[in-house]
C-alpha cells in the first residue's frame, strides 16, 4: 500500500504516469506497515512510549492491560522492548511459545491476556539479547505478522525505550492508533516528553496523554506525599503540549511486590482511571454501535462434535455463535478446560456472552450467570447449531428443565440443587 502527498504541486493530478523529477511532483510516501496475520483481528493498537528508559514503561504497559481486561475487553500485549523483556515475568509466564504451520501462539495469562515477548522464544530467560537494530525491528514485525492473536480489542505495545532507530521502525511497522507517554518527575521531563511528542507527531500518531510514574511517595504513617524526585513538572509539560495527564502513580511497595510475586493481575490501585476512560472511549462508539445493531453472542457447551455437552460446568469447550440482526457473523470454539462452573462463568463474562444455551446446569451456576446479566436457556440436546436456530425461532425457551441425565446432588450440582430431570 502507498499513500501520496503533495509538495508544491502545480501540474494537477498527472504525476502517477509521469516519470519526470520536477519539483512540483507528487511524491510517493512509502508505507512500511507489516500485514497482520490473516487469522488475527486487532481493533486498537496502543503504544506505551518513554523518551528514556527506566521510567516504568513495562509496568505501565502490563498494568493498563490488566485494567482494560478487567473492563471486559479482549486484551493483548506485544512486548517490543526486545532487549529488556520484563512483561512475561510480571504475569508469571515462563513457558515457551508454541506454534503450527499457521503461526505462533501467544502465551495466555491467568485472566486471559495474550502475550508475546522474546522471552517466550529464548532458550533461557537470562539469555541476553545482543542483536543489532534491524534484527530487533524484524522480530517486532514478526510478532505482528506471525503471531495468531485471534480477536483482540486492545493490543498494548511496550515500545523500545528512547526515540532512536528501533522505536522508529516499530512505529512505522505497526498501525498504532494512539500512544501514551510515560515519564517521571525530574527536571529533564520536559525535554524527554518533547522527544516522545515529536516522534509521535512525525509518525502522525495521536498522543492520548501523559502518565507520570514515581510521582510521589506516600508516608505509610501520616499519609504525607513526599516528592522524592523533586517537584513534578508534568502539569506544565502537559499544558505546553495540550495533552491530558492520564494518571500519577506513586512509588509504592505494592507495585514492586505484585511484579516480583509475578502477580500483576492481583494488583489494585486507583491511579489510572483517566487513562482507562481515554482508552475505552476509543472503542466506545464502536461497541455502542454493535449493541444498537442487535449484536448477540450465544455460547453453547459442546462435546467436540458440535453436539450440546450435557454438563455446563464440566464442558471442555464452548461454541460461540455471534449474530448481528439474526445473521450469523461468526462461529468459534472457546477453550473452557472444564474447570467448574466458577471459572466457566468468569469466562462467559470475559467473552461478553449474552445467552448460554446448555443441557444441564446447577442452580448455583444458573444464578451466577443470571446475576451477570446472561440469559440461561437449559434443556438443549443434540446438534448445537439446531439448538441455537431453535432458540432464535422461539422454539427453545428459558426453562427450569434440563436433560443432562445426571441424578443431581453430585459435586457440580451442590446438594441436590440441580435442575436436571
Ligand atoms: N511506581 C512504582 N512503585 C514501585 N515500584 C515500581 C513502580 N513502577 C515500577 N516499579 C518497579 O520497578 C521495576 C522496573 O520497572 P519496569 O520494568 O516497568 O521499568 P524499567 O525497566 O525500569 O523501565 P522501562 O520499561 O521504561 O525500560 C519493576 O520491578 C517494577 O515493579
Amino acid at each position: 500500500m502507498s499513500e501520496t502527498y503533495e509538495t508544491q504541486s502545480s501540474c494537477g493530478d498527472s504525476c502517477s504516469s509521469c516519470q519526470a523529477t520536477c519539483s512540483s511532483r507528487k511524491q510517493e510516501k512509502e508505507d512500511f506497515r507489516e500485514p497482520l496475520n490473516p487469522y488475527s483481528k486487532v481493533k486498537k493498537v496502543i503504544g506505551i512510549v518513554s523518551g528514556k528508559g527506566g521510567v516504568g514503561k513495562s509496568f505501565l504497559t502490563s498494568y493498563l492491560s490488566v485494567l482494560i481486561n478487567r473492563e471486559g475487553y479482549h486484551t493483548a500485549i506485544l512486548d517490543a522492548d526486545i532487549t529488556g523483556p520484563s512483561i512475561p515475568k510480571a504475569f508469571g509466564i515462563h513457558e515457551k511459545a508454541k506454534g503450527n504451520e499457521l503461526g505462533i501462539f501467544p502465551a495466555v495469562s491467568k485472566s486471559g491476556i495474550k502475550i508475546m515477548s522474546v522471552n517466550l522464544l529464548l532458550e533461557t530467560e537470562d539469555t541476553p539479547v545482543i542483536w543489532r537494530g534491524p534484527v530487533i525491528a524484524g522480530t517486532v514485525k514478526q510478532f505482528w505478522s506471525d503471531v495468531l492473536w485471534d480477536d483482540v480489542d486492545y493490543m498494548f505495545v511496550d515500545m523500545p525505550p528512547g526515540t532512536g532507530d528501533v522505536p522508529l521502525t516499530v512505529f512505522q511497522s505497526l498501525p498504532v492508533d494512539g500512544v501514551i507517554i510515560v515519564t517521571s518527575p525530574q527536571e529533564l521531563v520536559s525535554m524527554i516528553v518533547a522527544k516522545a511528542v515529536n516522534m509521535a507527531e512525525a509518525m502522525n500518531v495521536p498522543i492520548l496523554g501523559i502518565v507520570e510514574n514515581y510521582s510521589y511517595l506516600e508516608c505509610g504513617n501520616c499519609g504525607e506525599k513526599i516528592s522524592v524526585f523533586g517537584t513534578s513538572h508534568v502539569e506544565e509539560t502537559a499544558e505546553k503540549y495540550k495533552l491530558p495527564v492520564l494518571g500519577r502513580i506513586p512509588i509504592t511497595p505494592a507495585i514492586a511486590e505484585a511484579v516480583d510475586a509475578e502477580n500483576i493481575e492481583g494488583l489494585n490501585g486507583p491511579w489510572l482511571t483517566e487513562a482507562v476512560d481515554a482508552l475505552k472511549s476509543l472503542l466506545g462508539e464502536e461497541r455502542q454501535e454493535k449493541e444498537d445493531n442487535g449484536f448477540c453472542r450465544i455460547a453453547v457447551p459442546t462435546d467436540g462434535n458440535n453436539n450440546v455437552f450435557a454438563h455446563f460446568g464440566k464442558a471442555a469447550e464452548f461454541t460461540l455463535y455471534e449474530f448481528q440482526e439474526n445473521e450469523l457473523v461468526g462461529k468459534t470454539i472457546l477453550d473452557s478446560k472444564g474447570e467448574g462452573h466458577g471459572a466457566t462463568i468468569e469466562m462467559m463474562k470475559r467473552e461478553k456472552i449474552n445467552v448460554v444455551i446448555c443441557g444441564g446446569i446447577g442452580m448455583e451456576a444458573m444464578e451466577g450467570l443470571m446475576n451477570s446479566g446472561i440469559l440461561v436457556v437449559p434443556g438443549a440436546a443434540g446438534d448445537a447449531d439446531v439448538s441455537v436456530a431453535a432458540y432464535l425461532d422461539g422454539g427453545l425457551n428459558e426453562s427450569s428443565k434440563a436433560t443432562c441425565g445426571c441424578q443431581g446432588g453430585n459435586s457440580e450440582h451442590n446438594e441436590g440443587a440441580c435442575n436436571c430431570k
